[in-house]
């Protein structure tokens, strides 16, 4: 059987790697043009590949630094791991695993605290220490029944962007929002064309529309229109899927919402991996025009530097706790941890709870409760009392949420 080796790609070689990403999830092969478009998005730093005896990539594991929001409002550094994948005829030989602890060894080595994916999925990523950190809902809005609040959302102004417009003016636009919720990512320059101006300049028909209030711009919608009409209900108009909205104030949220459901020809407005807590129901008058269609994991999240990523959030009122960790990727975080209000520390004091480091991840945000993870056996409890002290410290008022695919 042929050996492979995991090493650093090289420039030149990042087109062969994402050739090999894309055809591992099924997308179409990139042509010349396209590839024109993305090459800069796609630098060789940041990338491993797994090579074969011949030097041809069979596997590629990607990120990009980025910034992510901790509770508290600091803004922590970030690998975002943005592309995973092995050739389907090389898969389960180790090479996902191979790949991964380079990775994140490396990651670990330029001192960034924290990892972070959306995954394909569920069962891949919590062996290398990845937990499901913020969850998005699925929302249905049917737009005959769906009726604002009075006064709700009329403040503002909204108005489409040309794709041309929207490439130029958006990304300034999101600078504005200042993402205090727990999760939320920052996009750096190279994100956008590759996740935003390649979908809204492609064939699929997005629209792009920005909200104006007092101060200027300050949220926008995109959005894809999908034909629901058919023999059988002639009366249905289109379904308005969102990609993305993200408004800097409550009226732009609102607006923005007015807006979709003011658009003629339309039966139903929907979102996937909306925040959990967006109050959609909460703002029509008839709160049974919204259906939740889903609710998915959204940011895996890793904590690659543990005692840097516990001291960086803040925490809730209680007295402090000792974590005792497990990582079994990166060693040097084993060990317990006092967490309290006023600060973090390593410490000798015998610990209170155990768990591993993917089980700290999915909770670090805020989302989730120690306690529901005692009940799932993800937790061991060494002293009953520091449960209850455990789930009051670390969870967050406001529902984490990362707002970013990539
Ligand atoms: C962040 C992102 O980019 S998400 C996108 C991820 N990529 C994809 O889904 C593309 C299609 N799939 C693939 O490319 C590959 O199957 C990968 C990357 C998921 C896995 O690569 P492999 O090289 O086969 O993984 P590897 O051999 O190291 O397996 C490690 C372990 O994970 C398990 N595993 C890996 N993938 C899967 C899977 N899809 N389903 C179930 N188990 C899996 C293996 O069985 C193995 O378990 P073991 O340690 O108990 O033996």
């Amino acid at each position: 059987m042929s050996e492979f080796h995991v090493r650093a790609v090289a420039e030149g070689e990042q087109r062969a790697c994402l050739e090999l990403l894309e055809q591992a999830l099924h997308a179409k092969p990139i042509s010349d043009e396209a590839w024109a478009k993305m090459a800069r998005t796609w630098p060789a730093a940041g990338k491993f590949a797994a090579f074969d005896d011949h030097g041809t990539p069979v596997g590629i594991a990607s990120s990009f630094g980025t910034e992510l929001t901790v509770p508290g409002g600091r803004k922590l550094a970030t690998a975002a791991v943005d592309g995973i994948a092995v050739r389907a005829d090389w898969t389960r030989r180790g090479i996902l695993t191979a790949m991964m602890a380079t990775q994140l060894e490396d990651i670990a080595a330029r001192g960034v605290p924290l990892a972070a994916l959306h995954a394909s999925e569920g069962v891949i990523y919590g062996r290398f220490g990845y937990g499901v950190a913020t969850y998005g809902k699925g929302v249905l809005v049917e737009r005959p029944r769906a009726r604002l609040r009075d006064g709700l959302g009329r403040d503002g102004v909204v108005r489409f962007l040309t794709p041309a417009e929207a490439v130029e003016r958006v990304p300034a636009l999101y600078r504005r929002f200042t993402g205090e919720r727990p999760g939320f990512a920052a996009r750096p320059e190279m994100w956008w064309p590759g996740f935003f101006e390649r979908v809204v300049t492609g064939n699929d028909g997005y629209r792009v529309a920005v909200h104006s209030g007092p101060d200027g711009e300050d949220g926008f919608v995109v959005y894809q229109t999908v034909d629901m009409r058919d023999r059988q209900a002639p009366e249905r108009g289109a379904l308005l899927d969102i990609r993305e909205l993200h408004a800097a104030t409550p009226r732009a949220w609102a607006g923005l919402w007015r807006f979709l459901l003011s658009i003629d020809l339309v039966s139903a407005v929907a979102g996937r991996g909306r925040p959990m807590d967006e109050p959609i129901a909460e703002m029509l008058t008839d709160p049974r025009a919204v259906t939740t269609t889903e609710v998915i994991d959204d940011l895996w999240l890793r904590l690659v530097d543990v005692l840097a990523a516990l001291q960086a959030r803040t925490y809730g009122t209680a007295e402090a706790v000792v974590l005792e960790v497990f990582d079994r990727q990166l060693p040097d975080n084993n060990g317990r941890y006092a967490v309290g209000q006023d600060g973090v520390d390593r410490t000798t004091a015998e610990a209170d709870l155990r768990l591993d480091v993917d089980t700290l991840a999915s909770l670090y945000l805020g989302h989730g409760l120690f306690s529901d993870l005692v009940t799932a056996g993800r937790v061991e409890v060494l002293n009953e009392a520091a449960v209850a002290r455990a789930d009051a410290l670390f969870h967050t008022v406001r529902a984490p949420w990362c707002g970013t695919f990539f």
